[in-house]
């Protein structure tokens, strides 16, 4: 199978999408409001989703709901979903803290009333449940609200499947499942994503799955609109009984509907070992120590969740080292996502995350139109952990009190300054800029060189620097021994940074680390193209 959804794909679907949606607000149709509910594992792309469908959904008006686990709003910090909401003179409604991993309830029931009585404002409703949540119970809660479940897509990391897989929540949310996405497929062998196929296709009999990467799916794949414009015929009868759920049927390929699990009150298999263990009464401890609120029992057991919030810069090396030393060596981390404030890069935002298997990122977010903060979420099994990670962030603070920053030794400046002409020499990669203590950091405590840098593209191969940059940060953060940043947009360069600390590691093997890294990435990407015959030439006169 293709892995689909180009942009320009994309763009053309929500054009389709547009003019029925379009049709039926001339046809005084749209009195309720029609929803996708997407949900899947923690960190296996629900958020990239939304944030895909927000980008190509043209005029369209859609309303997005967002529910997390943890007790600081990331998903929604990131989507900006108060002020997507507020276009449509919906509420801005917080659901910090509110787990909704069994049932709409709490916050939650009020977000999805609030917007249910706004439902003339908008097209569509999109609801990303939290990477924990037993969508079963939340579908049946929503159609009773009233809610017209069109449609649940259940994002899957295909990398990481194979360690979640056991875990009884991952296995509901893929089973009630009408359209898999299998995600993340860069990050995978084609045996791999065809293994991970055929394994969605025993667990859910048969749920269309579809390959991608950053969920960049064509917008009708995932929205219900291709029959909001029909009837429901006497023929349907069977349809009618859903209440509400009338597109499926009709909706090309069957397979989208499964009527018996949205009608039945018990998750699918219940009575199996795995509905059991949903069952099981554990609690989850919030920061305070205290249940979270919505949920006094919880399937994933004693998962946790801690925060770190701060209003002063980290240091680069510093967070550097937790990713690649705690973070990579932790047992228990599943999850943790985060906006970061470094003093390398005080005037950017950047957006930390750790998910499936241990893959992290830093990427750019634009300048601070704020004031600059930290804010991280970690989840996991192992509180001791957690705590001693939260910890770690706050001890990487710098010190604003520190008036006279440490000069870097002659022997760290020759190391740094060795570094970067090596990288420079090399013609596969350019450095941008070097950014160190010459810059005058005055505030810092502690001095240790920064090299911005980016691998080459070749346009004329068509070769972009931003998809050979990102594939180099995934490939380099992936193996654990260096943790590279995003620095810039990836809709222009990517450019990726780094902090030399030869406390960690010294040049040369953070140079090999680099060196190899290029060496897969560029394999990867200049396979099918031939080089240019003029150098040939050249070189034969
Ligand atoms: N390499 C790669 N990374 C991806 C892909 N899709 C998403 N990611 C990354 O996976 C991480 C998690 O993505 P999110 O969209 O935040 O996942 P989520 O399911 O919303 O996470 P929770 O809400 O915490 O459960 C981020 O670092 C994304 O950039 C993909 O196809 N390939």
């Amino acid at each position: 199978m293709m892995i689909v959804g180009t942009p320009a794909e994309s763009n053309q679907m929500s054009l389709a999408l547009e003019r029925q949606i379009f049709e039926r607000r001339s046809n005084g149709e749209g009195l309720r409001a029609s929803c996708t509910l997407i949900t899947g594992f923690l960190g296996s792309g629900k958020t990239t989703l939304v944030r895909h469908i927000l980008h190509h959904r043209a005029e369209l008006r859609i309303a997005v709901l967002v529910n997390d686990y943890a007790d600081l709003d990331i998903d929604s910090l990131l989507l900006d979903t108060h002020s997507v909401n507020a276009a449509f003179g919906l509420p801005s409604v917080s659901l910090v803290n509110g787990c909704a991993c069994c049932k709409v309830s709490g916050k939650f029931k009020e977000a999805v009333d609030k917007v249910l009585r706004n439902k003339h404002n908008f097209d569509y409703l999109v609801i990303e449940t939290s990477g924990l949540a037993d969508p079963i119970k939340i579908a049946k809660d929503l159609r009773s609200m009233g809610v017209q479940l069109d449609m649940i897509v259940t994002v899957v990391d295909v990398e990481a499947l194979e360690k979640v897989v056991s875990l009884p929540i991952a296995l509901n949310q893929l089973r009630i499942a009408d359209l898999v996405l299998v995600n993340k497929c860069d990050l995978a062998t084609l045996g791999t994503i065809s293994d991970v196929e055929d394994w969605i296709e025993r667990e859910t009999k048969g749920s269309k799955a579809v390959r991608c990467r950053f969920c960049r799916v064509p917008l009708d794949l995932v929205l219900n609109i291709v029959n909001l414009e029909r009837k429901p015929s006497s023929s349907t009868a069977s349809v009618k009984a859903f209440d509400g759920v009338l597109s499926h049927e009709a909706f090309s390929g069957s397979a989208y509907y499964k009527p018996s699990i949205y009608e039945s009150s018990e998750p699918p298999n219940s009575g199996s070992s795995e509905s059991k263990s949903l069952d099981m009464n554990c609690r989850i401890i919030s920061e305070q120590g205290k249940d979270l609120p919505m949920s006094e029992t919880h399937p994933m057991g004693s998962m946790s969740s801690l925060s770190f919030t701060s209003s002063v810069p980290l240091s680069l090396n510093k967070v550097q080292s937790i990713v690649t030393d705690q973070m990579f060596h932790s047992k228990g981390l599943i999850r943790a996502k985060g906006v970061l404030w470094l003093k390398e890069n005080r005037h950017i935002r950047l957006i930390l995350h750790w998910s499936g298997k241990k893959r992290s990122e830093a990427t750019y977010n634009g300048q601070w139109e704020c004031p600059p903060f930290n804010s991280i979420v970690f989840i996991g099994f192992n509180m001791n952990e957690l705590e001693s990670l939260q910890q770690a962030f706050a001890d990487s603070q710098i010190d604003l009190h520190a008036s006279i920053s440490n000069p870097l030794s002659t022997k760290e400046r020759c190391e740094a300054n060795g570094f970067v002409d090596t990288i420079a020499a090399d013609s596969r990669f350019k450095v941008l800029r070097e950014a160190s203590h010459s810059q005058g950091e005055d505030f810092t405590h502690d001095n240790r060189t920064c090299i911005t840098f980016g691998l080459a593209g070749s346009p004329l191969q068509g070769i972009s620097e931003a998809d050979l940059n990102e594939a180099l940060m995934h490939f380099v953060n992936g193996r654990g021994v260096i943790f590279l940043i995003a620095v810039t947009s990836s809709r222009q360069d990517h450019l990726l940074q780094l902090a030399l600390d030869n406390t960690n590691n010294n040049s040369e093997d953070v140079w090999k680390e680099l060196s190899m890294a290029a060496a897969s990435v560029r394999t990867k990407f200049f396979k099918n193209t031939h080089r240019c015959r003029c150098d040939l030439k050249e070189h034969n006169h």
